[in-house]
């Protein structure tokens, strides 16, 4: 049988929905080549389900991202999804989004293409949310696990319902990522699975053990019964129980990943090489030699932290809350401006409080201008969601001078806030001790930002190469692609 060679990505995350046709290309100096590829923003932000979570909740409506999802589909040449012989799906980590066992989804094979729509589930709580204060996560059990808690952890979130929401928990028997549950609804699963990435990125999760924390987590009373069972990464979790779109039944869906190490495995060809990723949030990764094995206690104080990578290989990762979200709160605050100011310029596409205004005109605007300030006095610590490292600390401006108030400042000022941050919880420096040799990059944030490439450039002292920026679903492609290759050579 030959090997299934075109291959679909699917990246899940917190600000838009990618897809990418990837195929096997042995002439091609990559190995590979994008066939198609296409992005959907999600807008899925929704007040959330909990009252009791206060102003610092984050939540995501399913509804809108499996829409943004099924645009992203029908977008793509459906002659291509025709020849789709695998499937591979990776998110954003940490959050997590319940569901009723057997009643997760409908499909409709009626209309136009056959697709499948959220029925009994929850909203995602995502990786921002903020409900968990300091003083509730010092009081959970300390985990059997290199990883601490953070707020927006899964596990966290389930202790938080447990206290605060009880009823709302016993509604649903099913958790999971929001990666998770599309491969749980596209397969069928009567149980979701969960690779190592994203049950790490849970908390109360043992990578060496490769368990979930079950002692201690039962004799706190949490719900055990809503940890998804574990399974290797990008191996089969299931096949497609219907057609989708022009995907034929059957197909393989692998087990999902998370979007951190997609991004990775997307642009990392050498074990020297570093990646960059801005999205909407940042990561800086290196890759840890083979056999070796983080320290069995967490550090909280510690700003790099070890994510399990592949065949139980780890990256060391300084994973900064502060990206692209940052300047698109930014952007939130200067819309909003204009529309208490009754500003009547950009009148276009989105809504906001009544004024019609294009956001991407402003990113571009603000763009343009910091491009022709080519330097600041300004200074931005721009930690608006704190560090799980340093969750207080939350973000300032210092050395405001009246001569540096102008767009182009406040804008470079940021994209240099942001680089700055990264640095200060991995100096680059160490990069070089740890034998790295290039630093290559992707995320949007940063492929579609002129002044954040130049702060990487100045920032740096490496090359950086520029990524595309729908790399984590060619990433969840490409991890699919090459074990099935690998599988049929041996
Ligand atoms: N028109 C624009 N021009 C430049 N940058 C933009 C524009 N629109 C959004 N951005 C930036 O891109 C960021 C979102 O990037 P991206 O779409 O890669 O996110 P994502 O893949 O959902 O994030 P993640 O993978 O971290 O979940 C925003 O936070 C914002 O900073
Ligand atoms: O940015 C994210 C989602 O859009 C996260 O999944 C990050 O990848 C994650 O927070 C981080 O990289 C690891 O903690």
């Amino acid at each position: 049988m030959a090997a299934p060679s075109v291959t679909l990505g699917i990246d899940l995350g917190t600000t838009s929905v990618k897809a990418a046709v990837v195929e096997d290309a042995p002439g091609d100096p990559s190995g590979f080549v994008v066939l198609a590829s296409c992005v959907r923003a999600a807008r899925a932000e929704v007040a959330a389900q909990s009252a009791a979570a206060g102003p610092q909740a984050q939540e995501q409506d399913v509804n809108r991202i499996i829409q943004a999802l099924n645009e992203c589909l029908a977008a793509l040449p459906q002659q291509q999804l025709r020849k789709v012989c695998a499937i591979g799906v990776s998110g954003q980590m940490h959050g997590i989004l319940f569901w009723k066992t057997g009643q997760g989804c409908e499909w409709t094979e009626g209309g136009a293409a056959p697709v499948f729509k959220p029925r009994a589930v929850s909203h995602l709580v995502t990786w921002q949310d903020g409900r968990c204060s300091s003083g509730f996560l010092a009081s959970l059990p300390q985990p059997e696990s290199h990883l601490n808690v953070a707020t927006g952890f899964g596990c966290a979130t389930i202790f938080w319902l447990l206290k605060n929401s009880p009823e709302f928990l016993k509604s649903y028997d099913a958790a999971g990522t929001i990666h998770d549950y599309v491969v749980a609804m596209l397969c069928g699963l009567p149980r979701p699975l969960m690779s190592d990435q994203n049950a790490a990125s849970w908390g109360y999760f043992n990578t060496r053990s490769q368990t979930w924390n079950l002692e201690i987590l039962r004799a706190s009373g949490f719900p055990t019964h809503l940890l998804p069972d574990i399974a290797e990464p990008a191996s089969e979790a299931g096949r497609t129980s219907h057609a989708w779109f022009e995907i034929p039944k059957g197909t393989q869906v692998g087990v999902a990943l998370g979007d951190l190490q997609a991004s990775v495995y997307s642009c990392m060809t050498k074990r020297t090489d570093a990646v960059l990723n801005i999205s909407t949030s940042v990561q800086l990764a290196a890759s840890m030699p083979s056999g070796f094995q983080p320290a069995q206690t967490p550090d909280p104080a510690a700003p790099v932290a070890y994510f399990p990578y592949f065949d139980r290989t780890y990256l060391a990762v300084a994973a900064s809350l502060n990206g692209g979200n940052v300047l698109a709160t930014f952007v939130h605050m200067l819309v909003q401006w204009m529309a208490d100011l009754e500003v009547p310029i950009l009148r276009k596409k989105e809504y906001f409080e009544g004024l019609e205004v294009e956001e991407s005109t402003v990113y571009s605007r603000m763009i343009q201008a910091a491009v022709r300030q080519r330097d600041t006095c300004l200074t931005i610590t721009p930690t608006v969601l704190g560090e799980r490292h340093l969750p207080d600390q939350l973000a300032s401006v210092t050395r405001i001078s009246s001569s540096d108030l102008s767009l182009g400042h406040v804008t470079r000022a940021l994209c240099r806030g942001i680089v700055q941050n990264l640095h200060s919880m991995l100096p680059f420096q160490q990069l070089k001790e740890w034998g790295v040799e290039r630093v290559v990059s992707s995320g949007s944030a940063l492929s579609r930002n002129e002044v954040l490439k130049q702060e990487v450039q100045r920032a740096f002292p490496f090359l950086v190469s520029f990524g595309q920026d729908v790399d984590a679903a060619v990433g969840a492609a490409l991890v699919l692609l090459q074990r099935n290759l690998n599988q049929k050579k041996s």
